[in-house]
């Protein structure tokens, strides 16, 4: 039996299609256990509470903590009673164990009905344990890692469960309940997400949810809420219903007991963080719908191997299934040879050479996330974008054979460099100015590193955006990288080091410029003030709000790019970060094989020696980019996300801050 979601009506883009639904289980990650409320997911208070234990029996350091007395009380009882609190106790830190903790509290909330050994279906719900443990052997060293982490896990829930009876210590064979569990959970359970995107935790929801299938095109997504939802959202029916396609060589066996009869236990009734399910295409009445299990980001090779091995199918989705490979597909891991006419002439031995070329940006990556050591995180990675990597091993009709390779500037490697580039060069950024002293040359050198900051963010957004052209799924990252070009766009024209260089220089050019400063050729502006005040969203005129912010950014851009990129080697590469178009001229190759030649500006000849804009122009142009790329981020991520009061308060005080930009300006020049 395999069980899918279909929607009951029409559904436009952008419409919620269930009502917030409570988790059946949820824990969070280890790392947030005490700095998060274990009932909510919110952040801890100063003073959190502790559970609390039945008669004061319990005299122990705390395992969890709880932002209030509503949130304790509801979840004490759980904590202690599904055996969480003494796995939390016995288990060695090494192990993250949020998986093990959701599955004892998943358990614990079965009605004693349940009791019997479930291996297909709990509550409805898929456990996949067949599939999940098929690797396993007759001789326990010899089962793959995977295997050994879940028969080990289900151990230890077991041991846990019964040092609640204080009984002696389980037999081999006693842990198929709790195997079956964990493998539920490891099926079913999403990451639960916070508004900036980090993973707190993880929460099963019931077959409404856990009933929806992954696709690499998916035609829905979901949010989460941590506080109490608005009263226009709980009130959504469920657009969604199940359909039952039996499976002939399937067992019969199915849930041992209904999602009915759960529901009624008092346990299910507890707190933790609801998700809503919202479309981001079209979904005809009687279509499945479906979200996406993977970074859809990736490509189809990384997102098989990743959705193989975390729940053993094989998609066939749309995407997955297209010969040749689509668009998007092929471009996330094209790798140019500039020495070839073609990157399809690459030959098989290079795939070591691109494997190496992927271990070096992940080692930066790591390096940089654990060390922290920004300057040698961008150094790395820049060298690796620029020179690519020589494939040595190639032997040609005259020997040994010298190939130099690189990546796409639009290759999953490179989007995944450009994140930390941005990141890395805005740490940079605020050291440095923490750091120095108020001289002109610090100044100059913070401003530039926050500039190529903004560019990397600026080419992330302009580059999924690209993709997103072509796949429409893209829309929650590309909605992400939007709003985080717009941040960094609008925290580089924020920065009070300008004013040092905008007095000394300003001219009649600014001026002007300052005439053309509000947008009139976009509809954003107006669609975010029919979204803040009337809470409306003109999804019919999606193709030409994108449109139009298109030939804006394109425009602004044009402008304003040689400044953002000056005198960084790799970011010189890239023609314009909005059109791609370029990436197909013979003069791309040729930019690909010569290596620009960098010389130190003067201070006082800085952003103004070769026809590109003033420092002056740059600042309003840069403020104008920001407040789009804001704006637009807000539009998509109304869509995924629906009516989001703290963006929307964001971009508000945004507008305000232009306004505010614009009347000083004015004034100065008066
Ligand atoms: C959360 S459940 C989804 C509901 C599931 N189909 C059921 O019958 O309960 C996840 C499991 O569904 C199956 N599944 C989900 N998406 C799939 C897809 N695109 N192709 C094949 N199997 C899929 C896999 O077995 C996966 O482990």
């Amino acid at each position: 039996m395999e069980m899918s979601m279909r929607v009951n009506e029409d559904i436009d883009i952008g419409e919620d299609i269930t009502p917030p639904l409570r988790p059946l289980s949820f824990s969070l990650h280890d790392s947030f256990l005490f700095s998060h409320c274990s009932g909510c997911f919110s952040p801890l208070p100063n003073l959190p509470l502790l559970p609390t234990f039945p008669n004061n029996t319990l005299h122990v350091p705390p395992t969890l903590l709880y932002c209030s007395p509503r949130c304790s009380a509801s979840d004490s009882s759980l904590h202690i009673s599904s055996a969480e609190f003494h796995l939390l106790r016995s288990l060695p830190s090494t192990r993250e164990t949020s998986d093990l903790r959701a599955a004892l509290r998943f358990l614990h909330s079965l009605p004693a009905a349940c009791g019997s050994l479930p291996t297909e279906r709990i509550a409805g719900l898929l456990t996949n344990r067949e599939k999940l443990l098929a690797g396993t052997t007759a001789d326990d060293e010899d089962d793959p890692e995977s295997v050994v982490r879940i028969r080990d896990g289900a151990r230890t829930m077991a041991a846990a469960r019964k040092m609640l009876e204080c009984d002696e210590a389980p037999e081999p064979n006693d842990f198929v309940l709790e195997e079956a569990a964990l493998c539920l959970v490891l099926t079913n359970a999403v990451e639960v997400q916070e508004n900036s995107g980090r993973n707190l935790g993880i929460a099963v929801y019931d077959p409404s949810f856990c009933w929806i299938n992954h696709s690499c095109s998916p035609n829905a997504c979901y949010r989460f809420l941590l506080s109490s939802p608005p009263p226009c959202c709980a009130q959504t029916r469920l657009r969604i219903v199940p359909c039952v396609r039996h499976v002939q060589e399937t067992k019969t066996e199915s849930g041992v007991c209904s999602i009915s009869e759960l529901s009624k236990d008092e346990a299910w009734q507890n707190n933790g963080p609801r998700i809503v399910v919202r479309s981001i295409k079209r979904i005809k009445k009687g279509e499945e719908v479906t979200v996406s299990y993977t970074d859809l980001l990736q490509p189809k090779g990384m997102r098989q191997s990743e959705l193989w091995s975390k729940y053993q199918f094989i998609c066939c989705c749309r995407r997955c299934g297209a010969s040749p490979l689509p668009y998007v597909d092929h471009t996330l891991q094209e790798i140019f040879a500039p020495s070839l006419e073609s990157s399809s002439l690459l030959f098989d031995d290079d795939d070591n050479a691109i494997k190496g070329l992927a271990e070096c940006i992940d080692d930066a990556i790591t390096e940089y996330l654990s060390a922290s050591d920004p300057e040698s995180c961008c150094k790395k990675l820049e060298d690796i974008l620029t020179q690519g990597v020589l494939n040595e091993k190639l032997e040609g009709r005259d020997g040994k054979t010298q190939r130099n390779l690189k990546l796409h500037p639009l290759h999953h490697l490179s989007l995944n460099a450009y994140t930390m580039l941005a990141s890395a060069y805005k740490v940079r950024s605020s050291d440095f100015l923490a750091l120095y002293s108020n001289t002109d040359e610090h100044l100059l050198e913070t401003l530039d590193l926050s500039r190529i900051s903004a560019a990397y963010s600026l080419l992330l957004a302009g580059a999924t955006h690209h993709l997103f052209q072509s796949e429409s799924s893209l829309i929650a990252s590309v909605a992400n990288f939007w709003s985080s070009a717009g941040d960094s766009l609008l925290t580089l024209a924020r920065s009070s080091i300008w004013s040092k260089f905008v007095k000394s220089s300003m001219h009649v050019t600014y001026v002007s410029s300052l005439s053309k400063h509000i947008c009139s050729k976009c509809a954003l502006r107006e669609e975010f003030s029919a979204r803040a005040y009337h809470r409306q969203t003109r999804r019919a005129d999606f193709e030409t709000i994108s449109c139009e912010f298109l030939d804006c950014v394109t425009d602004i851009t044009q402008k304003v790019w040689s400044f953002l990129i000056r005198d960084n080697q790799y970011l010189r590469e890239v023609e314009d970060p909005i059109d791609f178009s370029w990436l197909g001229t013979e003069r791309y190759r040729r930019i690909r094989d010569v290596q620009p030649h960098l010389s130190s500006v003067a201070v006082d000849s800085c952003y103004r020696t070769d026809g590109s804009v003033s420092i002056c122009e740059a600042h309003i142009f840069i403020f104008q980019l920001g407040v789009h790329c804001l704006l637009y981020g807000g539009y998509l991520a109304d869509i995924c996300y629906g009516q989001h009061p703290h963006l929307i308060s964001h971009v508000q005080n945004t507008l305000d801050d232009e306004a505010c930009l614009i009347n000083c300006r004015h004034e100065t020049n008066d």
